[in-house]
């Protein structure tokens, strides 16, 4: 679903990716874990080109976006993003966040859109919840209403950028619950995440990034019970 090569990316001086390579395959969901700084939500925006690339190649679902001339939108329609902070539209129902995007974009009829966002309400739990305001709803979900968002799209792939690191404590769970239950239904997902149990659990793979550089990656039961590499160990025994 996703290649990865010797992806570099500076912001000015700063080269905050020093040459990233991964393999992300259909299903799959792979969890990015590091210390702060290292670059992981960096490598994320760079998977649908929300930062530019500063050399290197990233080709999703066999386009190149590196290559000015394709349509990244058009990339970006099949890849679901999720943030830290969820920005729903403030003064638009739940619905009608849910239903705009596929409306505008894919031309969907209202009907239509409305019948997906109330199933996809169902699925995160907050059916109920349809003719509510953002602010009339926890963080926790907000964050539901923002995956619901992204899954109308009907996307191939689904990018997480640390989606329970602005919640209360008490609201982590259930965000981690909606996701994992996207796994379990096979939806491809990469992860950046400070929540160590997730990757652990449901994670596929895990990468562990440090310095701009993925510098150890394999399954969770492995990177968490054998890390190979001295920086895994250490930022692992500060984490655990
Ligand atoms: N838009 C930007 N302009 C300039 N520098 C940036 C920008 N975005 C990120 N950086 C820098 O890139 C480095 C990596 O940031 P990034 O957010 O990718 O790290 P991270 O591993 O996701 O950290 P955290 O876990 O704290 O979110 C940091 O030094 C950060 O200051």
């Amino acid at each position: 679903m996703i290649t990865v090569r010797n992806l570099h990316k500076s912001f000015g001086q700063n080269e905050v990716l020093k040459g990233v390579d991964c393999e992300i395959k259909e299903r799959e969901v792979v969890c990015v874990i590091g210390p702060s700084g290292s670059g992981k939500s960096t490598f994320l925006r760079c998977l649908n080109r929300l930062e530019d690339i500063t050399s290197g190649e990233v080709i999703v679902l066999e386009k190149n976006i590196t290559d000015p001339r394709i349509d990244i939108n058009a990339v970006r329609r099949e890849v679901g993003m999720v943030f830290q902070r969820f920005n729903l539209f403030p003064h638009k129902t739940v619905l009608e966040n849910i239903t705009l995007a596929p409306q505008m974009v894919r031309k969907e009829s209202k009907a239509k859109a409305r019948e997906t966002a109330l199933e996809l309400l169902g699925k995160v739990g907050l059916r109920d919840k349809a003719n509510a305001y953002p602010n009339q709803l926890s963080g926790g979900q907000q964050q539901r209403v923002a995956i619901a968002r992204a899954l109308a799209m009907n996307p191939k792939i689904m990018l997480f950028d640390e989606p329970t690191s602005a919640l209360d404590p008490e609201m982590v769970g259930e965000v981690l619950d909606v996701m994992k239950k996207l796994a379990q239904e096979g939806m491809t997902m990469v992860v950046v995440t400070h929540e160590m149990g997730f990757a652990r659990e449901v994670g596929d793979r895990v990468l562990f990034m440090d310095q701009g550089y993925i510098m150890e990656e394999g399954k969770p039961a492995d990177l968490f019970g054998n890390p190979q590499n001295e920086r895994t160990r250490n930022f692992l025994s500060k984490v655990l």
